[in-house]
């Protein structure tokens, strides 16, 4: 039997003591490691809060731990991670936009994309969710001051005016990838000796991958746009949405008549001589639907492949099909699909389901979608008559058939 040694003889009598001693110790050595591991957690999850929603580094993170890819990361793991954070928060902040009631709308004839609830369409809308500035997103003042940068726009709706314009906008800015001003600019028609620095800095702020556009409907009809767009960019894209051009005239008759009701009947407006059927080309509601003329004005400048022809009823009846084109056209991945709309009967018209950065429906506002009043059959015959060479002419040079006649 081995003798007692010093360790095992000497702490006999003491070892309750230094067991008890020795218990607490690891009791509180337990809650220290506890207390540390909570609040590495908690200060963990403060930096997933701002951080990406997805992995990024593309070394197989998982969604929901973005944070530990920070920490492990090297110097381009951040970066990819700070303009991921950017990005994000330009998009939080451009839905904020997006939400609040439009400043002032250019000639004043754009109403706001007002807001109307199913059933509720004609009414003022404008309710504006969102328009306090206590709901703006986190690094919002940040963003307003020096994120992201503005550009000249890689593509504009031209025209037509009537046509469709505002809606196939709104409908393009529900795309991630599409940031517009949203009042009309003018620039090339009534602003130009402002210069491009004027023009560009009306442009909202966007991220590489963004495309920034506007929409006047005036410059398809413009002489020196062709030239004046050119001269920015011979790459710029054009889109322009047509529409039956007899359906056009009255629409901006009825326009018109909603300003001024004293004027002329349509039918007075339109003839010179309505005893010979001459008609009055003078007068703009009549000229703006000759689109092969002012078409060829263009093809001086732009290659018919840097033009896409939008039809206005297709707009109506099938807002998803051409919003395939435009995208389409613009290079951008198909994310605007049928999902995004649905039919409101009170209005007549698509709406969106819900706009970007709103959980409501929304349907243009009550200037879009006029009632236009009855128009003599005979005058509305003899109009057709009219445009019909010059919209076959305008099939032929566009490769499309629009079915006006
Ligand atoms: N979804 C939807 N909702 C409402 N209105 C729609 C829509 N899609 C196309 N339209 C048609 O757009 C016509 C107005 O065209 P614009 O926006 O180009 O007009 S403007 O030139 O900017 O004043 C407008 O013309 P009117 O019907 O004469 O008012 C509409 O027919």
């Amino acid at each position: 039997m081995a003798p007692p040694g010093p360790a095992g003889a000497l702490p006999t009598s003491a070892e309750p003591l230094s067991r008890s001693i020795f218990r607490k110790f690891l009791l509180m050595l337990c809650s220290l490691l506890t207390s540390l591991y909570v609040f590495y957690c908690l200060a963990e999850r403060c930096q997933t809060l701002s951080g990406p929603v997805v992995g990024l580094s593309g070394g197989g993170e998982e969604a929901g731990a973005p944070g530990r890819g920070v920490l492990a990361g090297g110097p381009r793991e951040l970066a990819v991670w700070q303009a991921a954070a950017q990005r994000k928060r330009l998009l939080q902040l451009q839905q904020w936009r997006r939400r609040r009631p439009p400043a002032s709308r250019g000639d004043g004839e754009e109403a706001a994309w007002e807001e109307e609830s199913p059933g509720l369409a004609g009414g003022p809308g404008g309710s504006g969710a969102g328009s306090s500035v206590a709901e703006a997103p986190p690094g919002t003042l940040a963003l307003l001051l020096d994120e992201g940068s503005k550009q000249l726009p890689q593509a504009i709706i031209i025209g037509v005016k009537k046509g469709g314009t505002r809606a196939l906008l709104e409908f393009l800015r529900v795309h991630p990838d599409v940031r517009a001003v949203g009042a009309e600019p003018h620039f090339f028609d009534r602003s130009y000796d402002k210069g491009l620095a004027w023009y560009r800095d009306l442009m909202p702020r966007t991220l590489d991958g963004q495309i920034t556009m506007e929409k006047t409907p005036s410059y398809f009809v413009t002489r020196e746009a062709p030239a004046r767009i050119s001269a920015m960019s011979k790459d710029t894209k054009l889109i322009v949405v047509v529409r039956d051009p007899v359906t056009r005239a009255i629409s901006d008759y009825t326009q018109t008549l909603s300003k001024r009701p004293d004027i002329p009947t349509f039918e007075n407006l339109t003839f010179k001589n309505r005893t010979t059927g001459l008609i009055d080309t003078s007068w703009s509601a009549i000229q703006i639907g000759i689109y092969a003329k002012h078409l060829e004005h263009w093809l001086r400048h732009f290659p018919i492949r840097q033009m896409l022809f939008v039809s206005g009823e297709r707009l109506i009846s099938d807002p998803a099909g051409e919003l395939g084109r435009v995208q389409d056209f613009l290079g951008l991945k198909r994310i605007i699909t049928d999902k995004h709309f649905y039919f409101n009967k009170t209005k007549g018209f698509p709406c969106l389901k819900k706009a970007e950065g709103s959980s409501r429906p929304h349907c243009l506002g009550k200037t879009k979608g006029r009632t236009h009043p009855e128009i003599d059959r005979e005058v509305v015959r003899r109009l057709r008559e009219f445009y019909r060479p010059f919209n076959l002419k305008f099939y032929q040079m566009t490769g499309h058939d629009f079915g006006w006649d």
